[in-house]
């Protein structure tokens, strides 16, 4: 009888498993679940607490489901990625196992750790990989040249084209085993402080309950709403995907069941949706294309000449949501309180520290890793890199938010901004983006801050240091 080890990272789920359901093809094989939490080396990626806390409690849960198929999930921690393949050496040897599966993780950190498991097992012990949490294979949708897109809109178009033509089976739930071989051990408390994780609970029928409400409830009129902070008509599943709760072929499955064909109409809510998953797969390709992107290495080099101001004091206001520009302010408090961003409000925020107060694009993708729940290396970079327009496929550096007008145009009666900066209440919807001018003009005195920096000029020194760097290349 064969011992299977089935090793989770960021594919915590039981349904649409492709590691977990080969490994229980074999009927009379013994199948073992194994987590390991690597917390010194989460540390080093920046990864938040509430992810941390999210991890924690979606792996007692997924210990239950595992235990109601006879699996026993076995919980492990070591400080880094190294001492991790240790461990499973270890266990492996301790539970004679045969073969090990697992979901690829695409990360240059999450590769290495991989191929140091392949060349420290036993030659007789085979591992086998899945790429569980993407529709398609990194590097199989290439242009012409067999080369990476670097834009996205050909990327599009390609995986497309491959995708309707072979669209993916979701893997049902596998079969309960006979018995249950050996005894799970209890999922430990982390070393983290503990936090909320708002949007988002570790209960697996809810998370699908979700997708299937958004599918059916707002999915329609997504095109339309999906920019309006204030409306919440995105999906929040982001922390799901990040961590593989669901999978986006799940997402797909209950997509396509409310809008068959919704692809033919590149119009409709149903693919403006499916397109923002599509970017999803995108940025992920890219970091198996270009691993240095996970080094924090910009993709246009000579944007890594531009002389950043890194003023520490307004890093902190930034931070803390005291910028003195209400659509800025409110956003960043939302993160600091939920662990989560309007997608819209992450691009303005990003804009507004890379743009307006010229600092390094790299301290505001660490501190979005610090706090997000959804936090994924690829999704983030990708985003930063974007608004920082040193990436593939970015908004040109010399297009510029202007953080005021982003604010008349996505919260125009400013009910986002009074939802999270109660002390903006009384000010009326005309000045809700400028605040302090109806301040001076009525003499009022409002518990909150002047601008950091005036826009015009942040603007005009902003595109003075990406031309001195441009010119220098
Ligand atoms: C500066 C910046 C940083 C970001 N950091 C992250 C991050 O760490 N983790 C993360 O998951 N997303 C990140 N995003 C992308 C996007 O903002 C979030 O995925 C989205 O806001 C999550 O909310 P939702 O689930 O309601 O999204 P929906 O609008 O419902 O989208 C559905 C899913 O598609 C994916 N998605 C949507 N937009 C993008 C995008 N632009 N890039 C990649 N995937 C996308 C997400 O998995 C999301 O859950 C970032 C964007 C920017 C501009």
């Amino acid at each position: 009888m064969k011992t299977n080890l089935v090793w989770f990272r960021n594919d915590l789920r039981v349904l649409d498993n492709p590691a977990l359901s080969k490994a229980c093809e074999d009927k009379d094989a013994s199948v073992i679940g194994l987590y390991i939490a690597t917390p010194q080396q989460w540390r080093a990626h920046d990864m938040s607490a509430r992810q941390v806390c999210f991890i924690h409690d979606r792996l007692i849960e997924l210990q239950k489901e595992l235990a109601a198929l006879n699996i026993p999930l076995l919980f492990q921690t070591s400080d880094n990625f190294t001492d991790s393949i240790d461990e499973i050496v270890q266990l492996c040897k301790k539970h004679a196992v045969d073969q090990i599966f697992y979901n690829n993780q695409y990360e240059y950190n999450e590769r290495k750790r991989d191929r140091l498991l392949k060349d420290k097992l036993d030659s007789d012990i085979k591992c086998f990989e899945f790429d569980g949490n993407l529709f398609s294979t990194p590097l199989t949708v290439l242009n012409g040249q067999q080369q990476m897109y670097k834009v996205f809109t050909p990327f599009r178009n390609a995986f497309l084209d491959l995708f309707i033509q072979n669209i993916p089976n979701i893997h049902s739930k596998p079969e309960p085993r006979k018995k249950l071989t050996i005894k799970a051990n209890k999922i430990a408390a982390l070393d983290y402080p503990k936090e909320d994780y708002d949007f988002f609970v570790p209960d697996i029928q809810k998370a699908l309950e979700k997708l299937e409400e958004f599918c059916a409830e707002k999915v329609e009129d997504y095109t339309e709403k999906r920019d309006i902070p204030s409306l919440d008509y995105t999906s929040h599943l982001s922390a799901y995907l990040a961590l593989g709760v669901i999978s986006v072929r799940q997402c797909f499955q209950y997509l396509v069941q409310e809008y068959p064909d919704f692809w033919e109409k590149q119009k409709s809510g149903a693919f403006t949706w499916f397109n923002e998953l599509i970017w999803r797969e995108f940025y992920q390709h890219l970091i198996v294309a270009h691993p240095y992107l996970c080094k924090h290495k910009p993709f246009i080099d000579w944007t890594d000449r531009i002389k950043w101001k890194n003023n520490p004091d307004h890093f902190e206001q930034w931070k803390t949501g005291n910028t003195g520009y209400p659509i800025i302010d409110a956003a960043m408090r939302q993160l600091n309180q939920t662990g989560w961003m309007h997608n819209r409000l992450r691009m303005i925020t990003a804009s507004f520290l890379v743009k307006d107060l010229l600092i390094d694009w790299r301290w505001g993708e660490r501190y979005f890793m610090s706090q997000l729940t959804d936090g994924d290396l690829a999704a983030n970079n990708g985003g930063w890199q974007w608004a920082a327009s040193t990436g593939t496929d970015s908004t040109p550096y010399f297009r510029i938010f202007n953080p005021t007008t982003q604010g008349q145009r996505f919260d125009p009666k400013g009910d986002f901004i009074r939802q999270w900066i109660p002390e903006l209440a009384k000010v009326p919807d005309k000045f809700i983006h400028e605040p302090h001018i109806w301040a001076e003009k009525n003499g009022k005195l409002i518990d909150y801050p002047q601008p950091v920096v005036i826009h015009d000029i942040a603007r005009k020194e902003t595109l003075e240091a990406f031309e001195a760097a441009k010119k220098s290349a």
